[in-house]
């Protein structure tokens, strides 16, 4: 077991990090899904073919100062809806627009009780750690054995697992690709919400998309999303497939699953990498450990 911290990023682990795409479709160019906001409405929107839309985000009052759609180096702006629609209806190989914000006349109201001061009186500072990978890395059992290991030190931590966000709120949502873009933002701003509470938010869902992770990341405070990747290869997880999912995608009795017939886009540039290659097995509880040290030394530990 290894742990290599580089700039930005810790990786630890049994092996090299191993960041090609996995999947059939890992030489595909895709529509880039992220949420694009259009001077005060906010859009999830897409890139059209081969270009990406890339998220400007002033991260600290996005609600006042809306996060800006560019495309290559110029910035995408429009002043209503229907601009935005009919910008976007003229792009070539558009394939959808996912939810225009329609509520309007609205303000934002402050409290005299801010995140400071929960903070303080949690004595820890709030964020998101994030976690990634494919189905059976084990995500839900880092983001179990972490919260616990946080919750044995006194700090408060709260769980938003894709698996159980989507029994309700998100069971409106499928595992098409704007579905699943959805299911990251509402979980994203979920997220967002907690750690403005002062607590320490573990959201763990398979994301498998860079820009819909990205998304998320522009959401919050330079430093308060913390990118966790499960790096555990395919064969790994086919092989534990707990719940019998892999088997029946293989045969076709599930379409789109991920690492099979629909892609997952390892992070590029994440805080932690957590790698389980080969025979050596890293304990949930050493990973856990991992991701505990990285708090304790960017100070989210204390107020
Ligand atoms: N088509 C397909 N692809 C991937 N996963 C599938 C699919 N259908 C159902 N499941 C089950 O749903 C869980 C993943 O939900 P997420 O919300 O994390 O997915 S995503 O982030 O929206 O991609 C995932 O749970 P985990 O195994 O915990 O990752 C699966 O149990
Ligand atoms: N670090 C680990 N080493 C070995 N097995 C693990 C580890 N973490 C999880 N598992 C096992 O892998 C399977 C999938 O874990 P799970 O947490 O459900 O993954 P995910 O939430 O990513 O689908 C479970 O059977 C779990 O016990």
């Amino acid at each position: 077991m290894t742990a290599i911290r580089g700039a930005g990023q810790l990786v630890f682990g049994s092996s090299s990090p191993d960041c090609d795409e996995i999947g059939p479709f890992s030489s595909w160019r895709f529509a880039k899904l992220g949420f694009v906001s259009l001077n005060g409405t906010n859009v999830i929107g897409l890139g059209y073919s081969g270009k990406t839309v890339r998220l400007n985000a002033n991260v600290r009052s996005s609600f006042l100062n809306p996060i800006k759609a560019m495309e290559d180096s110029t910035t995408a702006s429009f002043t209503n809806t229907n601009d935005c629609a009919a910008a976007f209806s003229s792009g070539e190989n558009l394939h959808q627009m996912l939810t225009v914000r329609k509520s309007t006349n609205i303000a934002w109201h402050k409290s005299s009780v801010e995140k400071f001061d929960r903070q303080e009186l949690l004595q820890q500072k709030g964020c998101v750690i994030w976690i990634t990978g494919l189905s059976g890395s084990g995500k839900s059992t880092l983001a179990c054995t972490l919260s616990r290991g946080l919750h044995l030190r006194g700090k408060l931590t709260y769980i938003l697992d894709g698996d159980n966000v989507r029994h309700g709120l998100n069971s409106d949502l499928s595992f098409k690709v704007e579905d699943r873009a959805e299911n990251i933002r509402r979980i994203g701003e979920v997220a967002k919400l907690f750690a403005d509470a002062g607590i320490i938010c573990i959201a763990s869902l398979i994301s498998p998309y860079r820009k819909d992770r990205d998304a998320c990341r522009a959401l919050l405070p330079e430093g308060d999303f913390i990118e966790v990747f499960l790096d555990v290869p395919l064969q790994v997880c086919e092989a534990r497939d707990p719940k019998g999912l892999y088997k029946l995608a293989r045969c076709g009795k599930i379409k789109g699953f991920t690492g099979i017939d629909d892609p997952y886009e390892p992070p590029l540039n994440c805080e932690i990498v957590l790698q389980q290659k080969g025979g050596d097995c890293v304990s949930p509880s050493d990973m856990a450990e991992t991701v505990i040290s990285y708090l304790e030394e960017k100070g989210y530990l204390q107020a």
